[in-house]
């Protein structure tokens, strides 16, 4: 019997990973040969030198980009060879994201926002996930901006817009790309609070890109790549020793 990513423990693997951009002299090797698992209610932060792969490993990890060998399942679902259709619907259904830029829809009311994922798949949040949606926006602190536009929020209540919006549908796993990049330092180590809150409290699995050693910081695991491949994957780990393994890497690119 084959033992599938569910009885790994994990929410999302790959396997013997590449993904190469043009061809001949000229290509680039983005991810080479990857094989790793995000662990099951886990806050996973994927590091590494830029150019090293991050982006293109979390874009094929959620279906956005397609990879150029190898295997990619979101649970037990092998994603690397669906059609787009197949794959929209795992997007809209499977995975959450949250991004550097936050990504609201400027019309829509906080509110409209968080129950965007709902609306994009022709349906209502059931009862359960309406006393979900109500506790996440209680908790995340915006049930006094439920009617406001994203351009009457802070960026860091637009984050946490982002965050319940990303959460409302329970994915098996959200991808959070550069999530404090466009914040100060207190409001994003609070974003970064938030999102291991939701990993340790609710079981949501997590994976975030990030250059960011004290982001890293938050995170229950840490992979680093360089030159698309894995070069470490450590536990929890302070901030200062981040630093010191980056400088590492970097010195011996
Ligand atoms: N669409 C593309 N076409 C050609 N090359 C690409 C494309 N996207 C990425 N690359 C190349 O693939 C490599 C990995 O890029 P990627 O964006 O994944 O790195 P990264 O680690 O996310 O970098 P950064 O931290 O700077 O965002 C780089 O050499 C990059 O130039």
């Amino acid at each position: 019997m084959q033992i599938t990513t569910t009885d790994l423990g994990l929410v999302a693997r790959v396997t013997h990973l590449s993904k190469q951009f043009g061809e001949g002299p000229g290509a680039v090797r983005a991810l080479d040969d990857i094989s790793i698992g995000i662990r099951r209610g886990e806050f996973t932060a994927i590091m590494g030198p830029s150019g090293s792969g991050k982006s293109t490993m979390m874009h094929v990890m959620a279906g956005l980009d397609s990879p150029t060998s190898g295997e990619v399942w979101i649970g037990d679902t092998e994603i690397s060879r669906m059609r787009d259709a197949e794959l929209t619907l795992i997007r809209r259904r499977r995975v959450g994201f949250v991004f550097q830029s936050f990504n609201l829809v400027p019309t829509l009311d906080v509110r409209g926002n968080i129950l965007l994922p709902f609306e994009l798949d022709g349906r209502r949040p059931t009862a359960d996930e309406s006393v979900w949606i109500e506790h996440l926006t209680q908790s995340l602190g915006l049930t006094s901006r439920i009617t406001h536009r994203p351009h009457e929020l802070s960026g860091g209540q637009q984050q946490r817009v982002a965050i319940a919006r990303a959460l409302a549908t329970r994915p098996d796993l959200v991808f959070a790309d550069e999530p404090t990049g466009s914040l100060d330092s207190r409001t994003g180590r609070e974003v970064l609070a938030l999102l291991a809150t939701a990993a340790r409290d609710y079981d949501q699995s997590i994976a975030m890109v990030t250059h960011d050693p004290i982001a890293a910081s938050h995170a229950d695991r840490i992979l680093f790549l360089a030159d698309g491949r894995i070069v470490d994957d450590r536990g929890a780990t302070a901030a200062e020793d981040i630093s010191r393994i980056m400088l590492g890497m970097e010195a011996a690119a």
